[in-house]
């Protein structure tokens, strides 16, 4: 415990350093800046000490201009800046909506709303804020089959779930976009599958949470609101802050936890995120992230322990106790949920009894627990070398690809670079502090 605090504390100083070192140039001065913020000014959003600045390590965010003193606000954006669905309903895309024979996600409405206004240019009034949205994006929907082959097994499945979502919501609804063509000028070719890709990485990377009421014309929870401006400020894992949607002052309001010093880049927390949840939610990966893990796969599992005959009854079991998912290796060694379900995976059948027990925490005799401890180096073994010919696939595709494939491979690789360096720790604190008092009897079974 001391020692993981030391070393957080020592990767946030490192941090720190890094962040005074990094290059920025401020995008202020760019037209396309000045139309955002007299737009938003227009609605109410008072001057800001924050500075559009592209940076070296993360790309697009904010630069205060004056410390933030800890406990004070960062941004507060009035309810007329912000994207909800009431906006899309207000519109005239809202008759159609209504109108319509089925009832619409809140997650489909935005998307198609900001197709739509992005279709119309300069003629919305939304134009200042689509003009400065990303072209493009590193999300999975985006990815090929490339991209998606060298992703860590957990991660492939999910991606593919993501890029298989987009198709579908798009190929569901094309009927709604046919109905909208009166709502269009010049209506051909608007809400294509990209358009509706974009809108959809759009809205899941930068929107808020933002509780909204039901609403009648809609279907499912909604709790989404685009921000203009507040989204450009990017994620830190380390940082700490308080958002909500304030009902008195109906103003979303982000507010410091510990501060930031004058012309740095000031970061909000976008949750306790591993890397893998980063890439797939956000399309980045950020170095230094203490919630990364290595997530260890039942399928990985049954082809290391296939020798045990009562391998298909233990794994039912795990399965009924919700014990398969979740299980992983940090640097710091396996996690409780990894090692309990390992003690299971120990037992012979005939000790069923002892099943339940152990999943609820139960030591078993130091032969059995020593058996736990060399079945995590193997599985550690396994994932390194899938890890090290990720790795070496994604180093030959980088020599012949381009722009964007180029940006997806590179964040792929930061992943499985991390992966590799967790397994190596993981492998390290075993050695450490179990395989130094193994018994000479041979624990494995
Ligand atoms: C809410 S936006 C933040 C602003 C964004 N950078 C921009 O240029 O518009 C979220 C996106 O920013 C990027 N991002 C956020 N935090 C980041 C970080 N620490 N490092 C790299 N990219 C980051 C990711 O692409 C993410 O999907």
């Amino acid at each position: 415990m001391g020692g993981h605090s030391r070393r957080v504390g020592r990767a946030a100083r490192k941090r720190r350093q890094k962040q005074e070192n990094m290059h920025s140039v401020s995008l202020s001065p760019q037209q396309q800046y000045v139309r955002l913020i007299k737009f938003l000014h227009q609605r109410g959003f008072p001057s800001s000490p924050l500075q559009p600045t592209l940076f070296s390590d993360t790309g697009r965010g904010l630069k205060t201009l004056q410390t933030i003193q800890p406990g004070e606000m960062i941004i507060s954006l009035p309810e007329s800046c912000l994207i909800t669905t009431s906006t899309v309903l207000d519109s005239y895309l809202g008759p159609y909506i209504k109108s319509w024979s089925r009832r619409l996600s809140p997650l489909l409405v935005l998307c198609v709303f900001l197709v739509c206004e992005r279709h119309r240019g300069e003629a919305s009034d939304w134009f200042p804020y689509i003009d400065v949205l990303p072209c493009t994006y590193t999300c999975p929907a985006y990815f090929s089959d490339d991209v998606i082959d060298v992703l860590p097994a957990d991660v492939r499945r999910q991606a593919m779930d993501q890029r298989e979502a987009v198709l579908q919501l798009h190929s569901s609804n094309e009927d709604f976009f046919r109905s909208l063509q009166p709502a269009l000028s010049q209506p051909t070719d608007v809400l294509t599958y990209e358009a509706l890709r974009w809108a959809w990485c759009s809205v899941n990377t930068r929107s808020v949470f933002m509780s909204r009421p039901p609403n009648h014309f809609l279907s499912g929870q909604d709790n989404y609101a685009l921000a203009p401006f507040l989204d450009l400020l990017n994620h830190r894992p380390d940082v700490q802050v308080k958002a909500s949607f304030n009902s008195q002052s109906r103003c979303y309001e982000v507010r410091s936890v510990d501060g930031t010093k004058r012309y740095q880049q000031v970061f909000i927390n976008y949750g306790s995120h591993d890397n893998q949840r980063l890439l797939l939610e956000y399309g980045f990966v950020t170095m230094d992230n203490p919630h990364s893990v290595v997530y260890v796969e039942k399928d990985l599992l049954c082809d290391v322990l296939k020798g045990d005959k009562s391998l298909d009854q233990k794994m039912k079991f795990l399965r009924e106790h919700d014990f398969l998912q979740n299980l992983t290796v940090s640097r710091e060694g396996p996690s409780w949920r990894l090692m309990t379900a390992l003690r299971l995976l120990s037992l012979p059948q005939t000790l069923y009894h002892l099943w339940k027990a152990a999943l609820l925490g139960q030591a078993l005799c130091e032969n059995l627990e020593q058996w736990g401890v060399e079945t995590v180096m193997a599985l550690c073994w396994r994932l390194q070398r899938e890890s090290q010919t990720a790795l070496e696939k994604i180093t030959h595709l980088l020599q012949q690809c381009e722009q964007p494939i180029r940006d997806q491979l590179e964040m792929v690789r930061s992943l499985r670079q991390e992966e590799s360096w967790i397994l190596e720790g993981c492998f390290k604190t075993l050695e450490d502090n179990f395989l130094s008092s193994r018994p000479n009897d041979g624990a494995m079974r």
